[in-house]
């Protein structure tokens, strides 16, 4: 009996083993598949020029028109607020408004068409926040949106406001985050029952270009400094590549100091200090940049008042560092600072510069006196009523 039962189990443990080496072969080169697939549709653009000077042209109205894509949760609110901002200082945009919520398409799920069609014609957007469920459900469309259009770097600026008092009053950095690969490439798969591989690619053409867009920013910026951050301590292959890439591209640009920080090493400096960083672009993988953003919003107020641009050579999508925030949505209560001050670097993107810095100083200054401000920063006006003092504000200016 024992012996029957042991050969019973030495011959599952057999079996379950040949399933085991199977589902790990299977998965390895389904990975391998999905990470050639991935790669291949970088090739091409690291030697290209950073990105293409914005060509849009007036219409017959007088004005360029915009993609807006005014998302989930508070994304609407936030969205009507910049739309009352932009008719009261006459920016000259005209909407196109487009919804990205995924459709079914040859049994995939998939944005529509005309969202596509709208951002490759008018080649700038303006977007909302997306939602995204959690451990299962549709992938991000935030992600969808920034691979479809090749928006190989996410510039995220993060600056104290004059006048708004936090624990930091000297916070201006500027992360450049790679956008279309590294931890966020989502190519996962259980192998066999409790071992869930998630892969992180990086490829030396994305890491090279995202090092090389930094450069140009820094320089066009009047920065002295790029910092790569990254954990090649431990990723010693593929955060050691992003920093050969980095090198190779500082030798280009020899009037721009370079280097190198951990990632968990900046976090702690940051915090204790942030003005040194004041000089320089940060530029890293992915996730890295996900993160360290938001901890950087944390320092100037809030994820109410940070911006930023996700860049590509033939399109630019911009949106605020912030989600769509279920907690307070539908309730008047979100500050659409960060999607305005998002829609400012778009302005400064279609040379309308003297538009964003009417507006930039009509919202900051509503800040700074902290009268009519969002309860984010402590204060207790609506979306309604702090987008309203920036019109009042505007019409005198
Ligand atoms: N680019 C995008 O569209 C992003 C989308 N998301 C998605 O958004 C959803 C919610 O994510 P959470 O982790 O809750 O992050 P979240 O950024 O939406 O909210 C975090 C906290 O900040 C507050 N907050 C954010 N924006 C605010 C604003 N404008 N005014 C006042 N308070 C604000 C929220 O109320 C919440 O307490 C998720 O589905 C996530 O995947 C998250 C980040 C970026
Ligand atoms: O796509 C999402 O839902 C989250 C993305 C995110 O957190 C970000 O891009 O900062
Ligand atoms: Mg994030």
């Amino acid at each position: 009996m024992l012996a029957s039962r042991t050969f019973t189990r030495g011959a599952q443990a057999a079996a379950r083993s040949t399933q085991v080496w199977f589902h790990v072969l299977y998965w390895q080169f389904d990975a391998l598949l999905n990470t050639v697939w991935h790669s291949q549709t970088f090739r091409g653009y690291a030697a290209a020029a950073p990105t293409a000077a914005f060509a849009g042209q007036k219409g017959s109205n007088g004005k360029y028109t915009v993609t807006l894509i005014p998302g989930d949760g508070i994304g609407p609110e936030i969205s009507q607020s910049v739309k009352d901002i932009y008719t009261a200082a006459q920016v000259p945009i005209e909407w196109e408004e487009v919804s990205v919520a995924p459709v079914l398409k040859g049994g995939k799920t998939v944005i529509p068409d005309a969202a596509i069609s709208s951002v490759k014609k008018n080649t700038v957007a303006l977007k909302g926040p997306l939602a995204t469920p959690i451990g299962k459900g549709h992938v991000s469309l935030n992600l969808t949106l920034r691979r479809t259009f090749n928006l190989f770097a996410n510039v995220r600026p993060c600056v104290s406001i004059k006048g708004f008092k936090t624990p930091y009053d000297d916070v201006n950095t500027v992360l450049i985050r790679e956008n279309t690969e590294g931890e966020y490439s989502g190519i996962e798969h259980e192998i066999v029952d409790g071992v869930v591989q998630s892969i992180k690619l990086i490829t030396w053409d994305a890491s090279e270009r995202v090092a090389r867009y930094a450069f140009h920013y820094a320089q066009s910026s009047g920065r002295s400094r790029v910092t790569a951050v990254h954990k090649a301590n431990i990723m010693k292959m593929s955060d050691g590549m992003f920093l050969s890439a980095c090198r190779q591209v500082a030798k280009e640009f020899p009037s721009i100091s370079y280097d190198e920080d951990l990632l968990d090493r900046v976090c702690l400096q940051i915090t204790q200090n942030p003005r040194p960083y004041a000089d320089r672009v940060m530029v890293m993988p992915n996730l890295y940049g996900d993160i360290l953003s938001d901890m950087c919003a944390g320092l100037i107020g809030g994820l109410g008042l940070t911006p930023s641009g996700n860049i590509g050579r033939d399109a630019s999508i911009f949106e605020a560092v912030h989600g769509s925030a279920p907690d307070i949505a539908g309730k008047g209560l979100a500050n659409p600072t960060a999607l305005l001050l998002s829609s400012l670097m778009m302005l400064r993107h279609m040379n309308l510069d003297d538009y964003a810095a009417k507006i930039e100083k009509a919202a900051l200054s509503t800040i700074a006196e902290g009268k009519t401000i969002t309860g984010d920063l402590g204060g207790k006006a609506s979306t309604q009523e702090y987008t309203a003092t920036i019109i009042e504000k505007l019409a005198k200016a």
